[in-house]
């Protein structure tokens, strides 16, 4: 059959299936403006009954009956309203792109030949005949897994073997094939490379057409506690996950819920870029943060680190062993073994005070705390110290009673603020002094809720200090020599954190210790609720904030993904995370894939990338061509923001959007201001809070971390300006290029760059 007949046979399958896609389409409106007259309708005669039962002041028998049955046909109806909004919303989507894909195959050993086609969600017809199946389901498998001839997939029954005999793609746009492929007759992936070739956008694009085999491994991936991806950059990691929360809701259609599962990103920024992906395949986006975020809103009164003071941080400093320290595992054991000292001392407390006054000491609650013998854990010493504080309370209010504020508040009142006081109305007493004594407990009570609520929440436990505390003997518990941490260092550490904290404010590498501290004390277990956590650029967690993340969701499963040569927050760590994240989930569960193919630029731009790491042979680029990279060492700094310009404008023409990316915020401002000046229109984004704007942009390397662009401009590129540390920054930036990379420099180029080798970018000089 020739190229063209398959064509025309394909469309008119896909017209047939277009025409029932419209046909359920007109179905759903339908039910909709059914549900629609029938809401209308109950509410008009609810309206009514509501009237008419209303004559004497009550709602009479036959009347609430009414208004109960109503109000349910109501529920209903709005639910079938609903229901029906939410399928003709992937109907829509379906009627432009029915499928993606077709598959021939016969089961083995005895089937007959079937053919499948597969879409974003899968479509059937009134008589239950699938003309599509969804991307996700069973079957649908063999269209990532395999080759053509035999293939075995897995299926709720076990294994099922078939034999495949064609494996078609297409690209359908608006209901009309644009591109079809059998895959036995291409070299290469041709789809990929046209969807490759796509402009970036504002938002990340779906991949279900196209995923990828080693990347299919991750998102079916339902046996690992721990699923670990180490991939380069543009080997679609985060792809792969957003694909994988889609395939999981599927999977678990009826136990898992989207906010069953949680993200954490790099920044707000990547989160606004990449909220679409799962609404686009028709499913509701999971709950996603920052580790920023989860930990600074447990102590909303005190100000945490900015992501941009810490990049900041991270680039002055040079070797800090007290940080090192207190980012590792070790630090973590050290803590949770350090609660069980707890048991016998070094918790502090705080006195209760009512109106200025202590109402009971600290000492005094210290005797209770360690009043309960060795058994105890600390759980029950918190638990039992609320109860004896409760009760303490209670002994106390005889004695509040009498205190002259009871009785001149009992006086101030209206006769109206009383009447509020009693039982109820006309409530009698024995005598007056019964009265008195029934409004004096009541009024105490009253002032006490306050004590009492802060007894419930802990308030009486001094955290800063018992962590303060924990600091101060950490030197007697470990030995910080070998961390190469002297004495002096360790009490300045700690008079910083006494200071910070003082101020209200607190690094971010003191609150997770501090709130572990918290947790263990008040015997909190952590959400378990959570079912999968998902960690995107895991490489920027210290192990202790890892540790701490699985403490807080111990029943989840967890997908940590990164790229060990892009790590730009935490230096010299990277290669043992790994091992150290192992360490805690059970050894047989834990899954590690690693990605070798770099999709986003073309071929050129990866090579030059890999040429910037010590490490990079691993990097397989895709074979899509384009321009060698460009590089412009300019004699100054006006020389240089003219080649910017000349190449901004050259991009433009070609149709690509620009990103200069600059190392820093400050860099990011002036080139913003420059070219601003110079009558060039130009977005600067220097917030993770805002949006992602179209057009060209000026950002600060820290903020394009997991982002795209058409073509990126490397700002200011020269010796002095890095150090050997930045070698992972240089290659985050540079790796951000689809299509075209330009890097420019002052006097002489940054030697990292510089070492790659000249045959994989072009030089000049300005
Ligand atoms: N199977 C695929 N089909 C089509 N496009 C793909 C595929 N895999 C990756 N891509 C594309 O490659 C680009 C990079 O993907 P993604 O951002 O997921 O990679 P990443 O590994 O998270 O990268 P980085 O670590 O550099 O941020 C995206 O444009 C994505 O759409």
């Amino acid at each position: 059959m020739t190229k063209q007949t398959i064509k025309q046979q394909e469309q008119a399958h896909l017209d047939e299936v277009v025409q029932l896609i419209q046909q359920s389409e007109q179905k759903m409106e339908h039910n909709m403006s059914t549900a629609k007259a029938d809401i209308k309708e109950i509410d008009r005669t609810f309206g009514d009954d509501v009237h008419i039962g209303m004559g004497d002041d009550s709602v009479s028998m036959a009347g609430a009956l009414s208004i109960h049955q109503q109000q349910q046909m109501l529920a209903e109806r709005n639910n079938s309203w609903q229901r029906s909004h939410q399928q003709l919303g992937v109907l829509q989507k379906l009627e432009k792109t029915p499928y993606f894909a077709r598959l021939d195959f016969q089961e083995l050993p005895t089937g007959k030949p079937e053919t499948i086609y597969i879409g974003l969600s899968s479509f059937t017809d009134q008589n239950n005949k699938f003309w599509v199946y969804d991307w996700r389901a069973p079957i649908s498998s063999i269209y990532y897994d395999g080759d053509l001839g035999r293939i075995s997939y897995q299926t709720p029954d076990g294994q099922q073997a078939v034999d495949v005999h064609l494996k078609r793609q297409f690209i359908i746009a608006d209901g009309q094939i644009q591109t079809l492929y059998d895959t036995a007759e291409t070299i290469g992936d041709q789809m990929l490379l046209e969807v490759l070739d796509e402009k970036a956008s504002t938002q990340m694009k779906g991949i279900v057409s196209t995923i990828q085999r080693e990347q299919n491994q991750i998102i079916r991936d339902t046996e690992s506690n721990l699923l670990f991806v180490q991939g380069a950059a543009g080997s679609g990691k985060t792809s792969a996950i957003m694909q994988r929360i889609a395939y999981l809701l599927y999977r678990y259609r009826k136990k898992l819920t989207s906010g069953q599962v949680l993200m954490f990103s790099p920044n707000m920024l990547f989160n606004d870029y990449i909220s679409h992906v799962l609404p686009e395949m028709g499913e509701q986006n999971m709950v996603q943060m920052t580790y920023l975020q989860y930990v600074a809103r447990r102590l909303p009164k005190m100000r945490l680190q900015t992501l941009f003071e810490q990049f900041e941080q991270t680039q002055q400093r040079v070797h800090d062993p007290v940080a090192n320290l207190m980012e590792d595992l070790d630090f973590f054991k050290l803590e949770t073994n350090y609660a069980k000292i707890l048991n016998s001392g070094g918790v502090y407390f705080r006195d209760l005070k009512f109106k200025g006054r202590v109402l009971i000491t600290k000492e005094k609650i210290a005797q209770i705390y360690y009043g309960f013998g060795p058994q105890y854990k600390l759980i029950n010493r918190i638990d039992g110290t609320k109860q004896q504080l409760l009760k303490l309370l209670n002994q106390r209010m005889g004695q509040e009673m009498r205190k002259k504020w009871v009785q001149e508040t009992i006086e101030s009142l209206s006769s109206e603020q009383l009447r509020a006081l009693y039982d109820y109305p006309d409530q009698e007493f024995t005598n007056g002094d019964a009265e008195q004594r029934f409004l004096a407990r009541k009024l105490v009570q009253k002032a006490f809720k306050p004590l009492i609520r802060q007894i419930k929440q802990n308030n009486f436990l001094n955290i800063t200090a018992t962590y303060q505390r924990f600091l101060e003997v950490v030197p007697q518990l470990v030995k910080i020599s070998h961390y190469e941490i002297k004495g002096e260092q360790w009490q300045n550490h700690i008079q910083e954190f006494q200071q910070n904290f003082k101020e209200h404010k607190i690094t971010i590498n003191e609150i997770s210790p501090y709130l572990y501290l918290y947790d263990l004390l008040t015997g909190y277990h952590g959400d378990s609720e959570m079912k999968f956590v998902f960690i995107d650029e895991i490489q920027d967690y210290t192990p202790f904030q890892l540790a701490y993340l699985k403490f807080n969701f111990p029943r989840a499963r967890y997908t940590m993904l990164g790229d060990l040569n892009q790590s730009i927050l935490v230096q010299n760590k990277t290669n043992s995370l790994l091992k150290e994240i192992a360490r805690l989930f059970d050894a047989p569960k834990v899954r590690v894939v690693q990605l070798t193919h770099s999709y986003r630029s073309t071929k050129q731009i990866t090579e030059f990338t890999r040429g910037l790491l010590t490490h990079g042979e691993k990097i397989v680029p895709f074979d899509r061509n384009g321009d060698l990279p460009n590089i412009t060492v300019s004699a100054d700094e006006p020389a240089m923001s003219q080649t910017a310009l000349t190449q901004l404008q050259q991009n433009q023409a070609d149709g690509y959007v620009t990103a200069i990316i600059t190392k820093d915020l400050a860099q990011a401002q002036a080139v913003y201001e420059r070219f601003t000046a110079a009558g060039q229109k130009l977005t600067l984004i220097k917030s993770e809070n805002q949006r992602l704007a179209n057009g060209n942009l000026v950002i600060p390397a820290y903020l394009a971390k997991g982002l795209e662009f058409d073509a990126v401009i490397m700002w200011n590129m020269s010796a002095g300006q890095f150090s050997e540390d930045d070698r992972q920054l240089i290659y985050t930036i540079a790796s951000r290029a689809m299509h075209r990379l330009s890097i420019l420099a002052t006097g002489t180029l940054e030697p990292i760059i510089a070492q790659v080798p000249a045959q994989l970018s072009t030089q000049k000089h300005s």
